[in-house]
Order: C-alpha cells, then sequence, then structure tokens
C-alpha cells in the first residue's frame, strides 16, 4: 500500500499580477503552506474567524520558487532531486509511477513539467536519469515512448507524423489485465536520451495551446508523456522481465469560461472542465474509500478484499463495517479512464500542485490546495511488475510471480 504523495510549488509573481499590485498571499514553511484571504482580512471585524483568514494545509513536499535570488528558491533541480528520482527508483524496482501536476492555469504545471530551453523540467531531468543510471550491469533495457494529448475529450497522438488529413481521435479500450489503453498509439523504441527529447520536443510542438483572459500560451490539453521501461536478465539460466509504465502528466489549467472568450474557448473550458470534475470527483470517492478502509482496518482488523471491491471499483460494495464504498466514475471522463490505475491502483503516484502567489488568484489557490489534500489520502497498491519464466517439460513458460510491496 502506498498513499499518493502530494507536492506544492509556488511560482514567481508574473508580470501581470505585479502590476495589479502585486500582494502576496502565500507562505510556507517545511511541509506546511499558507494562505491569506485578503478580502475577509481587510474587514476590520473581530468576530471573523481566523481560519477564515488564514487557510493551513500539510503536504509531503513545499517548494518556494518565488523568488529565484532568494535563500529558500527551490530549483528544477531540487524538485528533480526528491520526485524525479524516486520516480527513477521506482521504476528500477519495476513499479509503475505516475507524475502528474495539477493546478489553476499559467501556475506553473507546463514549467515544473517540461521546463523552459533554458531551465529543464521534470520530464527531460526523468528522461535523461533513466539512461544515465539505469542500466544495471548483466541486463538489458528497453525503453519505449508514447506521448498523447486529451482535447475536448478526444484522444490524440502527439508522435505520429500529421499528414495532410486531420488526425482521427484514437479510442480508449480496456485490457482485462492491464487495463485501460489508447488503440492505436504510437510506440517509439529510444536508445538514449537524444532520441528521448526529439521525441517529447515534437510532442509538445504538436500540443494545442491558446491565449486565455490570464496566460498567453496556455495548454489546451491534458498531456500524458508515457515510458514503459522493461528490464531483462537471466535468472538461474531462465530469462526474467521487470516493467515499469511512468506516466508523466501535465494537465490542462481550469479557468473559468469567461463569457468575453469566443464560443470554442468556452466549449474548450466545458471539456476541460469535463475531466477535471471528474478527476475531482475520482479523487474525493478514492480518499474516501481509502479512509474508510483503514478505519475498518485498524477497528475490525477486516481480511484483505479483492482488488476490485475496493479502490478499482466500478460499482460500490460493503465495506468490512457496513458501510457503502463510494462508486468511482473512471469512466466518466477520458482522463480519469486513461489514468485508472495511477489513480487507486498499481501505480506509485506522486501529484505536483502548482499555485499562484498573488491575491488575485485566492480562490483558485484555495480550490488547488483542498484539491491536493484530497489526492493524498488516496492510497494505492503498487506491485512489482514481473514476469519470471520457468521450464515446464523443456518449454519456458511465464511464471504469474508478481509479489505485493510489504505494506
Ligand atoms: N517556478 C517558476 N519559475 C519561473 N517561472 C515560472 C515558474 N513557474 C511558471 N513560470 C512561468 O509562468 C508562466 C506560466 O507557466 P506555465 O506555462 O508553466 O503555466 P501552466 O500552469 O502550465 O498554464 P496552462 O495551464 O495555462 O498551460 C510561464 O511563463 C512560465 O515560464
Amino acid at each position: 500500500m502506498a498513499n499518493v504523495r502530494v507536492a506544492v510549488r509556488v511560482r514567481p509573481l508574473s508580470a501581470r499580477e505585479r502590476q495589479d499590485g502585486g500582494r502576496i498571499i502565500v507562505d510556507m514553511d517545511d511541509k506546511q503552506v499558507r494562505i491569506r484571504n485578503m478580502k475577509v482580512d481587510r474587514r476590520v471585524d473581530a468576530h471573523v474567524d481566523a481560519r477564515e483568514r488564514l487557510l493551513e494545509f500539510t503536504f509531503d513536499f513545499c517548494y518556494w520558487s518565488l523568488d529565484p535570488e532568494g535563500p529558500r528558491h527551490a530549483s528544477q533541480e531540487e524538485i528533480f532531486q526528491d520526485l524525479g528520482v524516486s520516480v527513477l527508483s521506482a521504476a528500477e524496482e519495476g513499479y509503475n509511477v505516475c507524475l502528474f501536476a495539477y493546478g489553476q492555469t499559467g501556475s506553473g504545471k507546463t514549467y515544473t513539467m517540461m521546463g523552459t530551453p533554458d531551465s529543464m523540467g521534470l520530464t527531460p531531468r526523468i528522461c535523461q536519469g533513466l539512461f544515465r543510471d539505469l542500466e544495471p550491469e548483466g541486463q538489458s533495457c528497453r525503453v519505449e515512448i508514447s506521448f498523447l494529448e486529451i482535447y475536448n475529450e478526444r484522444v490524440r497522438d502527439l508522435l505520429r507524423t500529421a499528414d495532410h488529413k486531420k488526425p482521427t481521435p484514437l479510442k480508449v479500450r480496456e485490457h482485462p489485465d492491464t487495463g485501460p489503453y489508447v488503440q492505436g498509439l504510437s510506440q517509439h523504441l529510444v536508445s538514449d536520451y537524444r532520441q528521448a527529447v526529439v521525441l517529447l520536443e515534437k510532442g509538445i510542438a504538436n500540443r494545442i495551446t491558446a491565449a486565455t483572459h490570464v496566460h498567453d500560451g496556455s495548454s489546451r490539453s491534458h498531456a500524458i508523456f508515457s515510458i514503459q521501461y522493461t528490464q531483462a536478465s537471466l535468472e538461474n539460466g531462465l530469462p526474467s522481465e521487470i516493467s515499469s509504465k511512468i506516466n508523466l502528466v501535465d494537465l490542462a489549467g481550469s479557468e473559468r469560461a469567461d463569457p468575453n472568450f469566443c464560443r470554442d474557448r468556452i466549449t474548450e473550458g466545458a471539456n476541460i472542465n469535463k475531466s477535471l470534475v471528474t478527476l475531482g470527483i475520482v479523487i474525493s470517492a478514492l480518499a474516501q474509500n481509502s479512509q474508510m478502509f483503514s478505519s475498518c482496518q485498524s477497528i475490525n482488523s477486516v481480511t484483505s478484499e479483492g482488488e476490485g471491491s475496493f479502490a478499482g471499483s466500478q460499482s460500490s460494495s460493503l465495506s468490512g463495517g457496513g458501510r457503502r464504498h463510494c462508486f468511482i466514475p473512471y469512466r466518466d471522463s477520458v482522463l480519469t479512464w486513461l489514468l485508472k490505475d495511477s489513480l487507486g491502483g498499481n501505480s506509485k503516484t506522486i501529484m505536483i500542485a502548482t499555485i499562484s502567489p498573488s491575491c488575485g488568484s485566492y480562490s483558485e489557490t484555495a480550490s488547488t490546495l483542498r484539491y491536493a489534500g484530497h489526492a493524498r489520502n488516496i492510497v494505492n497498491k503498487p506491485r512489482v511488475n514481473e514476469v519470471r519464466r520457468h521450464r515446464v517439460f523443456g518449454v519456458i513458460r511465464p511464471d504469474k510471480s508478481i509479489p505485493d510491496e510489504p505494506s
């Protein structure tokens, strides 16, 4: 069992926020984030509850990236050392890993996940680390990359060379053993870091972006960069394989539908929000189930239930304490369906919540932090994806040996 780990990162004030007065409402202290509601603050009212003025949250990691020159500044490298390195070690051990960035538009998701030419983000650093560190002796490694975006609830392959025709949306299907997948998504075998980065850059260039009222280069889609990493070795003369899927997800921002914006942007907003709203519902339901499960465990010492009846459920069921588990509506959006395993399944998952420091973003920041707080309660069931072969009458067959991680 492993809880979803949650990191929060605050970015510098933007030029627009500075022009608007540049008032900062966020503060961080070790693993705590506090945000101040200036509107309530200005009310000279002795009866206003202090909690109304100051919201406080605790997370696994807090990154202060507000002032690049300041002593507290958390750089891209520091974030990679904490989060990226743990992604690489989990992948090396054979676990699936998912790292996703969630936050308001313009809050720093793409900067954190992809970076800029001068300041590499987590995805290229993870690719670099994969080829630098993960070639243990006596093992042969295979790295395959796919890159897709979900735009208006449709899946587009970001790495398929666009012909003259409009790219056809791809279908999501579900395999009974391996879970949801995108039919026809191109997979690219890469043998070094350069090849991986060429694909990453190609995909980023193909992403759909547009200007919104708060961010000129806003990503309009949810992007999932996936690395299938397989290590093959010989154990006692028999072939053995450990595989891991790393999902690196840069979500679109959840801006409000602004009536001053053109209709396309509003339809887009509705679809972006459909995925994000469903993600919120899935996260809350999983967190509730996980809490129910842990309290049942401590009260009744409930015997372990089957995977289907707990986090990965498509239908509600009774817990040991007689309370009903929440239905998890993974299929209500393409994003949650594709991330089914990463959210409440076989994956070690990290969420990075990105926030603006500005007082103008108070309600979006508060909502991002509440969302992130729920995600932290989700308990996943990661397991090593290992296939060992054994000899039966001289024929080598796969062995269903997938040991559970010790809890
Ligand atoms: N930690 C940071 N340090 C310096 N600049 C940052 C940081 N985070 C974000 N920025 C800058 O802020 C702007 C918005 O960031 P970014 O594009 O990452 O937002 P986003 O959350 O991905 O937005 P959207 O959802 O609209 O795509 C960019 O110009 C980016 O370079």
